[in-house]
């Protein structure tokens, strides 16, 4: 025991590591600040290791068996997590089967842990030279390392400026903004920086001038255009100091199509233009967007937003099913509203982010600077940024993704979750697996606040609900605005290539329909959910399929390097020349991704422009935004894609939908393929006609008979919920039951399965027989060099002991890995796997 302990008070700390409790530190005496539940403090663990942790408890309970450590740090003044996140992280880890240091991973922002990992960098805007009045020494030298270094580990500062703890030094220079800490070095903060276009200073401040630059130009119309467009824009004849700021480069050239980049370019080079950049925040609205009105609600819609405000006073949740286009967030901006004009706090959650810019959009000119945005591409610094806003109040409206659940809300009111039905709001790896529509419920259970669950084609889970009265239930369903939902039409690909009317991939009539579209300037949206050519390629002469030599998956043919690559693990070879297996020189592809789509569309329709939204396309982070813009303002006129163009995408002119293949989606080995193939058709399908005319759907099949297409056809979502929910019961599936399962992965095979085996018998003794399926394979049995096998575990929902089961499940995987051969196997926990 060190002197400067208090002999009284000790601390349990949450700690980042999977290890299933809390860790008790002693509490140095003079600490600065009254230690409470939810400070973070600086701790060490394990073998020298700095972690940050977050304090769940104060107690007088001095361990037996150790001597605790002493805090190192405590962090903050205020505690940056409260007592309801606490609950919540123990309630996740309980309910997911995981750790809670695995929970307190995702939930706190990498720049709130500060670790023996981490980095600090130079604040890019922060000149040391400029600010030595407000520095002392130690600051001085740590920043005058930096500007040299560039980066430095937070384990070396001690040693730079020669003190045992540096956290308060490092804690100042962050907050005078001298520094920024980071997680790792890859990812340096960088201000978002925008080109910017304006008139030179010349013509700016002489009007006299400008009028003669304008006469001059009069033989040249395009760039007298563009003079005048930028006059439009920027009064700067009304008021030079408009100049400054001048236009986004490529706003300007975007806005109107008749803008020529080279003349804009021509009149830079002759100084009438001149370029400069410009840190832009994070959220800027456009022009046009600044421009909005913000809404009336229709009368279906009012009627709707009554129908939710009593439902949700009644019992909490509400189930808003809408139709595709019907106008669901207008009615959850008017719910949203009342919460603020309350005072309190709003949940806005997404099911992923980049595929709703336009929503943001939209809620910025709603909300202005009391919405806070969160999602787990943002940036730490950006996270953390959020996190604050949140704690201090200034932002009482949050959109983002499911790991927004996390913040640190005192008063929420009320969380609406957008498209529920959404598979991206489970998370999958790492630990916590967590569905965060779920969490929702239960976070807004902690907070007495009511949950919206929005959809168009609602979970079955959901439904369910709302049919036993568990939820209320409110409906929309006409589009907004008179639009009528989409004809939706079955071509059977079998027929047509009979009767000689397929080319290739396409059937006459969707090229026709699109064709048609295109020439009266309307445009379509092509959906294939393989990204590639082709899925594989095959030896034309022996069959052979070339596959991924660590992963049991065929290579996906990239036709842009002439690859083949893995879409599990990453893995990319070059086209073989010879078959490895024959010899044989000619290899073909099959099957069909989106590049083939858009080479196949190129081909049959010679003068449209077609863009291609897919992960290969995406993958920069500003490109799936750039990509949808150019649909926006029409210059591209078919847009194909995976699953990424079925969502939420709204937009005026899309008259026609076309499906190439529906064939997959149902094939899928998976209890929820009928829910997953409804859905994902309806709401690509719901993309057309949005306003305006009705727009057309071709659902192209080799099934023309299968009755759930016949479904999505007639807009029939009730009747393939009656079907689909009666199988769930009949065969002891979601809702009705609970699933968890568990994935047992070795880098044997053998190994594998005797595990696998192994622990199968163990759970069958515990938990009876009919309760597990398996051990089985899945369809793909090794990922990345790992063998897979999985064991399904079905309980029941009602009248059963879950937490006796979880335990049970815990010390079977336990007693597993105590086994000597089973050393090197590991298993994962998904509780209502997806
Ligand atoms: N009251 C209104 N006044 C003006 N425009 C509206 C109104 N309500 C909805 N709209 C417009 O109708 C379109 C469809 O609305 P919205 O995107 O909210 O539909 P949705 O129900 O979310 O559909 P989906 O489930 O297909 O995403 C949007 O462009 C929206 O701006
Ligand atoms: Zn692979």
């Amino acid at each position: 025991m060190s002197l400067f302990e208090d002999q009284h008070n000790f601390a349990e700390v949450i700690l980042p590591v999977p290890l299933p409790k809390s860790f008790c530190y002693s509490i140095p005496l003079g600490t600065d600040v009254e230690l409470a539940v939810g400070h973070r403090v600086l701790v060490e663990f394990g073998n020298r290791k700095m972690y940050t942790g977050v304090v769940s408890e104060i107690h007088q309970k001095r361990p037996e068996k150790y001597d605790p450590k002493p805090i190192l740090e405590v962090l903050e003044v205020d505690p940056s997590v409260t007592e309801m996140q606490i609950k919540l992280w123990k309630w996740v880890a309980e309910y997911y089967m995981c750790t809670i240091g695995e929970v307190l991973n995702i939930a706190l922002p990498s720049g709130l842990k500060l670790s023996s990992q981490s980095y600090i960098q130079l604040h890019p805007s922060f000149i040391v030279e400029e600010n030595l009045e407000m520095l002392n020494d130690k600051e001085f030298t740590l920043l005058s390392t930096l500007e040299k270094e560039q980066t430095v580990a937070y384990s070396q500062v001690s040693n730079i400026i020669q003190l045992k703890s540096p956290y308060k030094t490092i804690k100042d220079l962050i907050a005078k903004e001298a520094i920024l800490l980071i997680e790792q070095i890859k990812e340096k903060y960088k201000p978002k920086m925008e080109k910017r276009l304006r008139l030179t200073e010349q013509y700016a401040e002489h009007p006299e001038v400008l009028d003669k630059l304008f006469e001059s130009l009069g033989k040249k119309a395009k760039q007298g255009d563009a003079l005048l467009k930028y006059l439009t824009l920027v009064p700067v004849h009304e008021d030079h100091m408009t100049n400054y700021h001048g236009v986004s480069k490529k706003e300007f050239i975007n806005v109107g199509k008749e803008l020529s980049a080279s003349s804009v370019g021509t009149m830079t080079k002759n100084k009438i233009f001149e370029e400069f950049e410009r840190q832009i925040p994070r959220f800027e609205l456009s022009i046009a967007d600044r421009m909005l009105p913000t809404p009336e609600l229709s009368a279906a819609q009012n009627e709707c937003l009554q129908k939710t405000v009593t439902g949700l006073n009644d019992k909490g949740v509400c189930l808003l099913h809408g139709v595709t286009g019907s106008g669901k967030t207008e009615v959850y901006l008017k719910l949203i509203k009342s919460v603020i004009e309350n005072g309190s706090q709003a949940l806005f959650m997404i099911p992923e982010i980049a595929l709703t810019s336009q929503l943001v959009r939209r809620l910025k000119v709603y909300f202005g600077d009391v919405l806070g945005i969160y999602h787990s591409k943002f940036s730490d610094n950006e996270r953390v940024e959020t996190w604050k806003g949140v704690q201090e109040g200034q932002f009482q409206v949050i959109i983002g993704t499911r790991s927004s659940l996390f913040l640190p809300f005192s008063d929420l009111e009320l969380i609406v979750v957008d498209e529920e039905h959404d598979s991206s709001y489970k998370a999958n790896d790492p630990a916590p697996r967590y569905q965060g529509r779920d969490v929702a419920l239960v976070l807004a259970h902690f907070h007495h606040a009511k949950v919206v669950l929005g959809s168009a084609t609602p979970s079955l889970e959901s439904f369910y609900l709302a049919v036993k009265q568990k939820y209320a239930y409110a409906g929309l369903t006409e589009r907004y605005g008179n639009a009528q939902l989409p004809e939706i039409k079955i071509i059977d690909i079998k027929a047509m290539r009979k009767q000689k009317k397929m080319k290739d991939d396409f059937s006459d009539e969707l090229l026709q329909l699109v064709h048609k579209t295109t020439e009266e300037g309307n445009q379509a949206i092509l959906f294939q959910n393989r990204r590639g050519y082709s899925p594989y390629v095959s030896c034309e002469t022996c069959g052979w399929v070339p596959s991924c030599p660590d992963c049991a998956v065929n290579l996906t043919y990239h036709i842009y390097r002439n690859e083949l690559r893995c879409h599990y693990c990453g893995h990319k070879e070059h086209v073989p020349k010879t078959c490895v297996s024959c010899g044989g020189t000619s290899l073909k592809t099959v099957g069909l991704g989106t590049q083939k789509v858009e080479e196949g569309l190129k081909t049959f329709l010679t003068d449209i422009r077609v863009g291609r939204l897919d992960l290969d396309t995406t993958r920069r982070k500003h490109s799936y935004e750039q990509i949808l813009t150019d649909f926006e303002q029409g210059h591209i006129d078919v847009l194909v894609g995976t699953q990424m163009v079925t969502k939420g995408l709204d937009f005026n002119n899309v008259r026609v939908v076309g499906i190439l293949n529906a064939d997959s989606l149902i094939f899928f080995p998976d209890f929820r393929a009928h829910e997953r193939a409804f859905q994902l058709l309806t709401q690509v399908s719901g993309r057309a006609g949005r306003r305006g005319d009705a727009g057309t759907v071709i659902l192209q099949t080799t099934m023309p008979k299968e009755t759930l297409f016949a479904k999505v056809a007639r807009h029939d979502y009730r009747n393939f919920y009656r079907k689909e929910i009666q199988e769930r019961q009949q065969y002891h599936y979601p809702p009705f039951t609970r699933l968890i399962k568990l994935t047992i992965r070795s880098e044997k095979q053998e190994l594998t399965r005797d595990s696998a085996e192994w622990l199968g018998k163990r759970l069958i003794n515990w938990l009876g027989a009919k309760r597990i399926l398996g051990p089985q394979e899945p369809v793909i049995n090794k990922i990345r060099n790992y063998y897979l096998s999985e064991i399904m575990i079905k309980l029941e929902r009602e009248n059963f002991d879950l937490k006796k089961a979880k335990n049970y499940i815990h010390h079977a995987i336990l007693n597993l890995k105590e086994e000597k051969p089973f050393k090197r196997v590991w298993v994962s926990i998904d509780v209502d796997p997806n």
